[in-house]
């Protein structure tokens, strides 16, 4: 069943992760986070990880519901394992709250490298997306990634997935450094640095808010509603072309 008719001046699609091809619940890793911080506490990273949560913690101090995380005077393992438990809180309330600071998405990328190179995790994709993504490049589109998530952790996910690895499908990466995916000057560098117009581009997210900022900058939209993702209100639906699957694309140039 068809919904969305590509229009025939796009030539790149261009794909969010979380809620858009990836389930919102895979992403969070939520019941791992104490684990991981007890395990990995001693490393130089974890330690650069978790100064930078509490600076994010302090920058986040007026903010409600927000959890500081202490500094260690030393104190013994009871101390440890109160600012263990400070980190945990705080991460589990960004996660909440959907948060995209720099601190919780490098902490999380950190994780799932432990996790996937050690083979305990493996990306999920929704059924739809490997099948799609195959054939829209069987029909000549290019297609890249646009994440919140960094690159590196991007490259983590489609290179450990259900599916194996699949980097091979995508043409090109792109996260926050390239600017934020509510911001539409954000579509225009993603164009530029493509070498395309942005009116080539086809954008699928299920963030209305970045749907509309790329729309602003030319790029066209479509929102997908997936399980689990957070429910749209009606003017939104009314708005935007919705998809509840890939399969509902039709590209003019499979006909
Ligand atoms: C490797 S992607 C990590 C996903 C992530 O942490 C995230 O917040 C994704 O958000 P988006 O919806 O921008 O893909
Ligand atoms: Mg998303």
């Amino acid at each position: 069943m068809v919904v969305f008719s590509v229009p025939a001046e796009v030539t790149v699609i261009l794909l969010d992760i979380e809620g858009t091809t990836t389930p919102i619940a895979f992403v969070k890793v939520r019941e791992n986070v104490k684990e991981y911080l007890q395990t990995h506490w001693e490393e130089e990273e974890c330690q650069q990880d978790v100064n930078l949560l509490r600076k994010q913690a302090e920058e986040d101090a007026h903010v409600d519901g927000a959890i500081p995380i202490p500094a260690a005077s030393g104190n013994g393992v009871d101390e440890l394992q109160q600012i263990i438990q400070a980190v945990v809180d705080n991460v589990c309330w960004q996660m909440s709250l959907d948060r995209k600071t720099t601190a919780l998405k490098q902490l999380q990328g950190h994780m799932w490298r432990a996790a996937f190179t050690a083979g305990h995790m493996k990306a999920e994709f929704f059924e739809d997306v490997v099948p799609a993504v195959r054939k829209w490049r069987e029909d000549g589109m290019k297609v890249y990634i646009y994440s919140s998530g960094s690159v590196e952790a991007q490259k983590l996910l489609f290179g450990h997935s259900t599916e194996g690895n699949i980097l091979e499908l995508f043409d090109g990466h792109f996260d926050t450094k390239i600017g934020h995916k509510v911001e539409s000057e954000s579509y225009k560098k993603i164009a530029n640095s493509i070498g395309c117009s942005t009116n080539n581009i086809l954008f699928l997210t299920d963030i209305t808010l970045e749907a509309s900022a790329a729309e602003e900058a030319g790029v066209h939209v479509a929102v997908v509603v997936r399980p689990g993702n957070a429910g749209l209100t009606d003017d939104e639906k009314t708005s935007y072309s919705l998809i509840t699957s890939f399969s509902e694309l039709y590209l003019p140039s499979s006909a």
